[in-house]
C-alpha cells in the first residue's frame, strides 16, 4: 500500500489526483491537504466525492505529514513547495511538486518568470523533471519530482523527436498553443468567468508566458544547444485539453518518411504518446480524460517547413496523471498502473 498526502487537493489538479488515484486498491489518500477548507469535509467541496470520501480537509503541514506518508503531491501555486520542503522531510518522504518551483535549472531565470524569490534552492539540482518519456531511469531513484507545466508537456512531446534527431531548426520554432480554462485553476478570476470564456478564443502571456523557459530549457536539452522559441497560449472555451501547433524550418531535406520515422524511434514503445496515422490530426476530444499524449506532424513541401501538432488533457497528461506516473515509477510499479483510463467522448 502506497500512502499518500495531497497539498493542494481542494484545487483542480489536485481534485485530478484524488479522482485518478481513488481508483487504486494499492494506493490509500491519507491527507486532503487545503487552505481555504480545513477541518470541512472534503466531499463538501467537490460533491462528486460525496460517499467516496470521508475525510476532512487538512491544512499544509509538511512536516507531520512527511511522517505519516510514502508520497507527498503538492498541487499549489507557485512558491509554495519551495518554502515548505527541507532536508528532513525529503529525508522521509518523496515529494512530486506539480507547481514549477524545481523545473527551472537557473535559479534566476526562475525568479525573472515567476517574480517570486526561490526559498530553497539548493534542491533545484536533485530534482528530476518529471517527463518520464525522456527522464525515466532519473525518476525511479529521484526523492524530489518537478511535475512537468501542462503546457511545456504538450509543447515538448510534440516537437522532441525532431529536434532531438536535428531534423528541425528548434530556433525557428513556433508553438501555438491552446488551453481549457481549467487550465487557470478553481481559483475566482475575472478571466475565467463565463462571459469571459464562453463564445470566445484569445492570446494571452504573448511573448512573456513563464512556460516560455521551461519550455525552451527541455528543447535545448534535447537539441544539445541553446533554443529560444515563440510561444503563445491561447484560451479557450472548454473544461479540459491543450492542442499544440508548431512551425519549424527543416534543417535539411527530410522527407516526410525519414520524419515519421524519427517519431516513431521515440514513441513507438511509449504507451502514452500515441503517433497517429498519416493524416489524421489529433484533437483533444480523443484523449479527454486519460493520460494519452496524441501526436502527429505534415511536411510543408512549398515551405520546407514542418507543421507539428500535439494534444493532451491537461489535467491527466498535463498534471495528475503525468504525476502519477512519476509516482508508479518512483515505487517500482508499471508505469501506466491506474492510469489507463479510455478517453471519454462525447
Ligand atoms: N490546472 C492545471 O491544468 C494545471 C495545474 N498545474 C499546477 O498545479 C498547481 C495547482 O494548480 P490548480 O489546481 O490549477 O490551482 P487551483 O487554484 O485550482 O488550486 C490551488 C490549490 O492550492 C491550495 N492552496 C493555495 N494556497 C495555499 C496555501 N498557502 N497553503 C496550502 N494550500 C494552498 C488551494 O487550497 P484551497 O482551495 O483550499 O484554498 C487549492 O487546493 C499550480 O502550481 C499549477 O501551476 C500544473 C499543470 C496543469
Ligand atoms: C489556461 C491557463 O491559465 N493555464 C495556465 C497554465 C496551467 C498551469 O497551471 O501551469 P503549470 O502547468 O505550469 O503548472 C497558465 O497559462 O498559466
Amino acid at each position: 500500500m502506497i500512502k499518500v498526502g495531497i497539498i493542494g487537493s481542494t484545487g483542480y489538479a489536485g481534485g485530478e489526483l484524488v479522482r485518478l488515484l481513488l481508483q487504486r486498491e494499492n494506493v490509500e489518500i491519507k491527507w486532503y491537504g487545503s487552505r481555504s477548507y480545513i477541518g470541512q469535509d472534503y466531499a463538501s467541496v467537490y460533491a462528486n466525492m460525496f460517499q467516496l470520501v470521508d475525510e476532512n480537509c487538512m491544512d499544509d503541514n509538511m512536516k507531520e505529514l512527511a511522517g505519516l506518508v510514502d508520497v507527498v503531491f503538492t498541487a499549489t501555486p507557485q512558491g509554495l513547495c519551495a518554502s515548505l520542503v527541507d532536508e528532513e522531510i525529503l529525508s522521509k518522504v518523496k515529494v512530486i511538486d506539480l507547481s514549477a518551483d524545481f523545473r527551472i535549472r537557473d535559479v534566476g531565470v526562475y525568479e525573472q518568470w515567476y517574480k517570486l524569490k526561490h526559498a530553497s534552492p539548493q534542491f533545484i539540482g536533485e530534482a528530476v523533471y518529471g517527463l518520464p518519456e525522456v527522464n525515466r531511469e532519473l525518476v525511479k531513484s529521484a526523492r524530489l519530482i518537478a511535475n512537468p507545466g501542462c503546457f511545456p508537456t504538450c509543447s515538448f512531446l510534440t516537437v522532441y523527436p525532431l529536434v532531438k534527431e536535428g531534423l528541425i531548426d528548434p530556433n525557428t520554432l513556433i508553438i501555438d498553443a491552446k488551453s481549457g480554462t481549467s487550465g487557470a485553476g478553481r481559483g475566482a478570476k475575472v478571466d475565467s468567468l463565463y462571459c469571459e470564456v464562453n463564445e470566445n478564443i484569445k492570446a494571452y502571456g504573448v511573448g512573456v508566458h513563464r512556460h516560455t523557459p521551461e519550455i525552451e530549457e527541455q528543447l535545448s536539452y534535447a537539441a544539445g544547444k541553446p533554443v529560444t522559441v515563440s510561444f503563445t497560449p491561447h484560451l479557450v472555451p472548454m473544461n479540459r485539453g491543450i492542442l499544440v501547433t508548431a512551425y519549424a524550418s527543416l534543417t535539411g531535406n527530410a522527407s516526410e518518411e525519414e520524419l515519421r520515422a524519427a517519431y516513431e524511434k521515440y514513441y513507438q514503445k511509449e504507451y502514452f504518446v500515441r503517433l497517429l496515422k498519416p493524416g489524421v490530426v489529433p484533437q483533444t476530444r480523443w484523449v479527454e480524460g486519460s493520460n494519452f499524449a496524441d501526436v502527429n506532424f505534415k511536411l510543408d513541401p512549398r515551405t520546407n517547413r514542418v507543421v507539428m501538432m500535439g494534444a493532451i488533457d491537461n489535467m491527466v497528461k498535463g498534471a495528475a496523471g503525468q504525476a502519477i506516473q512519476n509516482m508508479n515509477l518512483m515505487f517500482g510499479l508499471a508505469e501506466h498502473t491506474g492510469l489507463r483510463q479510455v478517453p471519454m467522448f462525447p
